[in-house]
């Protein structure tokens, strides 16, 4: 398996540029399904789990071409609607397929979704949202058939925001004989994107971006041209890295909006920050410990949560990181400990003593985000850390240490 060989104590200077979206890609991909013909899909990023959605959609009868950051998707061959356990296992994002799936052919049949280890994910609001719009879902031993002869549309109250929960009910709602209502929708950026191409598509949704969603089925929807937004998260992983090696780097490309809860605990940390545009500066400086609650959005979010506590591991005092969206989202701590962090886990909560510096060793990524934080966390340690298992990584972020070398980064990618 490849490892990241990455020597510390480097302070990051320079422009770096951020990718499409892998979360707003991955659903946009799976609405293609609602539409018969070509669909073109811009700013797509070079990642794993797209490669994985691009073989499902293949698997499907779609014809996928590629061309650098563009994604051209013939849905025309599209004759399955339904999927195998191996591939749903995969990735998480298969369970978009549900929504798309059940729209297009009235029925789906497709096995639980697979992902990073970071607790327990159901999909019982995926199910409870689809049924109040008409399909009947039948949910044994982990695999689902649905079938929506009615797809009538109807009330949706979600008890908790789900973003995965929130764009499936908006694809197959997007094509119900009536009207749909999401209340206590998510409002993630990735939803409005979503929302966007659907109404390219022809469908009727206003709402995205607020808890409540209103979608007027249509009969048909016809394929589209996208450019998908930039990755927030990507965008944060490297503000972080900035202001943790006390550096002082330009992040281009990205949408500043989506991140304030992010620049506004990055500047209490110390950091100063200057939006400009579509880019953001950050100059690290002496850094403080902070408190952090991860939230929906437009909370601080849950992917960020292990980046920014490899930061906060070598910030001065004492911070606490609360993970409210995740049960078990501190796979991290265990490896940071090994480079010499100081943190005590209970529950749901990180309490992190700030050490002076950390020390380079060999530590494992558990997961994609858990992953990054590790290569952060070693930019600014002292001597050489190696960080195994580094597919994790590959599954969100494109080409990670090209662009931190970029910045100066001392990062080489080695395989066995
Ligand atoms: C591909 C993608 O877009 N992934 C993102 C998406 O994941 P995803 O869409 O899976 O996240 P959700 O918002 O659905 O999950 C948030 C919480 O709700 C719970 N839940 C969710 C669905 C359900 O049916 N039942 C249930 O209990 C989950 O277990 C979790 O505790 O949003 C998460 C929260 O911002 C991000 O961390 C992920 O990067
Ligand atoms: C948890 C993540 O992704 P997924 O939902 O695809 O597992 C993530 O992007 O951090």
């Amino acid at each position: 398996m490849e490892k990241f060989i990455v020597a510390g104590e480097v302070q990051l200077t320079g422009h770096i540029k951020v990718n499409g979206a892998k979360n707003a890609t991955l659903p946009l991909m799976a609405a293609t399904l609602l539409s018969t013909g070509v669909s073109v899909l811009h700013n797509i990023p070079q990642l794993r789990d797209i490669t994985m959605m691009q073989d499902i959609l293949t698997l499907l009868g779609a014809k996928i071409h590629r061309e650098n950051g563009t994604l051209i998707i013939d849905t025309t061959g599209v004759s399955k609607e339904e999927i195998p356990e191996h591939l749903m296992r995969e990735m998480r994002a298969s369970v978009f397929l549900m929504g798309p799936l059940l729209g297009r052919f009235r029925r789906v049949r497709l096995s639980y979704p697979g992902g990073c280890a970071i607790g327990p994910r159901p999909i019982n609001l995926h199910i409870k949202a689809l049924e109040k719009i008409g399909a009947v879902v039948n949910d044994r031993c982990g695999f689902i058939d649905a079938e929506a002869v009615h797809l009538t549309g109807g009330e949706i109250h979600f008890d908790f925001p789900s973003v995965g929960a929130t764009e499936n009910a908006m694809m197959a709602a997007a094509v119900a004989s009536g009207t749909t209502i999401i209340r206590n929708a998510a409002r993630e950026p990735e939803v409005a994107d979503l929302e966007t191409l659907l109404n390219k598509m022809g469908a009727r949704i206003s709402g995205a971006g607020t808890d409540t969603i209103r979608i007027q089925g249509v009969e048909r929807l016809a394929p589209a041209e996208h450019t998908v937004i930039p990755d927030r998260i990507e965008a944060g992983t490297f503000l972080i890295a900035g202001a943790l090696t006390r550096g002082d780097i330009v992040v281009d490309n990205i949408i500043p909006e989506h991140l304030f809860a992010v620049i506004d605990k990055l500047q209490e940390i110390g950091a100063r920050i200057d939006p400009d545009g579509n880019s953001v500066r950050i100059r690290g400086g002496e850094m403080r410990g902070v408190d952090i609650k991860t939230l929906p959005y437009p909370g601080f979010p849950t992917d960020l949560q292990a980046p920014l506590l490899a930061l906060l591991t070598i910030a001065k005092g004492t911070s606490i990181i609360t993970e409210t969206i995740f049960e078990n989202r501190f796979k991290h701590v265990d490896e940071l400990g090994r480079m010499g962090a100081k943190i005590k886990v209970e529950g749901r909560t990180a309490v992190i003593r700030g050490v002076p510096r950390l020390s380079g060793t060999v530590v494992a990524a558990h997961d994609l985000r858990a992953g990054a934080a590790l290569v952060l966390a070693a930019l600014a340690a002292e001597g050489v850390s190696e960080i195994e298992q580094v597919y994790h990584i590959d599954r969100g972020y494109e080409a990670f240490e090209k662009k931190l070398q970029q910045v100066g980064a001392k990062i080489v990618r080695r395989s066995p």
